[in-house]
């Protein structure tokens, strides 16, 4: 078995700039990977089969899981005999804006790239993986980068000044496709991107908590009132900064003193069943 961890990531700035002919979005987003991840196993089969194993009710195990759509999209473009059992230990919140199911599936590609011997470099991964979803690419490289196009054109960023991130999801699911239908893109508050792009190549952390900025949030809060409380009981237990990630519901809060951390993580329990103190991951892994 070849285990491989499927990290979640969040938005520091997410950036909607127009509605494309596709129908998707331009967007304009800084992601990061923190770790708070899935583990992914991966088991050679002769049948030529994929078959998915999770003990999470809500992720489907069949063809519309996204861990399968990698594993046959490689099998398929590359006409490997073999089959492939998946086996998804979940730790990110599902539909929560963290990209469970698009990490998942980039760690399908790297593991089934290395099991099924493709020899095939991330930047060609990254191509299939966009085929998979608009969060894919992003997730095949992780680390910290500039997501442009619908969100598969990736440029590598250097990691974001150190902190830690408080994660609390509410007992809800968002559909990220009901989210961007929802937005009027001519009342968009456009995030200071330029302003995140620097705070990160200078580490610097002040400007960092100013330029976060989510024009999705503006959606989501309508739709569920319960992520603003969120966001309001995240800045009174002491967080610098607060943030929805992706498409929600979940909020993330940032905080360099690791004192206040408990703070944060036990006074949010008090509101959500799923909260999570992580760190950022940062930099690439370079054995990706
Ligand atoms: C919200 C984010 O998670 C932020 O990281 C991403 O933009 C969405 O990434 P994702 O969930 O992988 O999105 P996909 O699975 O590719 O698309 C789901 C649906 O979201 C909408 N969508 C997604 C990405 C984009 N740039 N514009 C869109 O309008 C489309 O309706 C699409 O059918
Ligand atoms: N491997 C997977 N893990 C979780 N959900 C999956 C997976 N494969 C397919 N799904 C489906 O995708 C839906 C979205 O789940 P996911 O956790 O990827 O949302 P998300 O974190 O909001 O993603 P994003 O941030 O990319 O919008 C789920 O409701 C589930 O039905």
């Amino acid at each position: 078995m070849l285990y491989v961890k499927a990290p979640a990531k969040i938005n520091l700035t997410l950036d909607v700039l127009h509605k494309r002919p596709d129908g998707y979005h331009e967007v304009e987003m800084i992601m990061t990977t923190v770790d708070l991840a899935d583990r992914i196993g991966l088991e050679r089969r002769t049948d030529g089969q994929i078959r998915i194993i999770s003990a999470d009710r809500y992720v489907p195990d069949d063809h519309r899981n996204l861990a399968y759509q990698a594993a046959r999209l490689l099998r398929d473009t590359y006409g490997i005999k073999e089959g492939v059992t998946i086996t998804l230990e979940k730790k990110i919140p599902v539909a929560a804006g963290l990209a469970g199911g698009s990490s998942d599936a980039a760690a399908t590609l790297k593991g089934l790239n290395y099991l099924w011997d493709l020899k095939l470099t991330s930047d060609q991964l990254a191509v299939h993986g966009a085929k998979i979803g608009s969060d894919v690419s992003f997730c095949v490289y992780g680390g910290t980068a500039l997501a442009t196009g619908r969100g598969e054109l990736i440029q590598e960023l250097p990691a974001p000044p150190n902190c830690w991130i408080i994660l609390a999801k509410p007992s809800i699911g968002v559909s990220t496709a009901d989210v961007y239908g929802g937005l009027k893109i001519n009342e968009v508050i456009h995030p200071k991107t330029k302003d995140m792009i620097r705070a990160i190549h200078e580490k610097d952390y002040e400007l960092m908590c100013e330029a976060m900025g989510n024009a999705l949030e503006a959606v989501t809060l309508k739709l569920h009132p319960e992520v603003s409380m969120i966001k309001e009981q995240m800045m009174k237990f002491g967080a610098d900064a607060v943030l929805m990630s992706g498409s929600g519901p979940t909020v993330f809060g940032i905080v360099q003193h690791e004192s206040r951390v408990n703070r944060i993580y036990n006074g949010l329990r008090g509101f959500c069943d799923e909260v999570y103190a992580v760190r950022l991951l940062g930099e690439r892994d370079p054995l990706a």
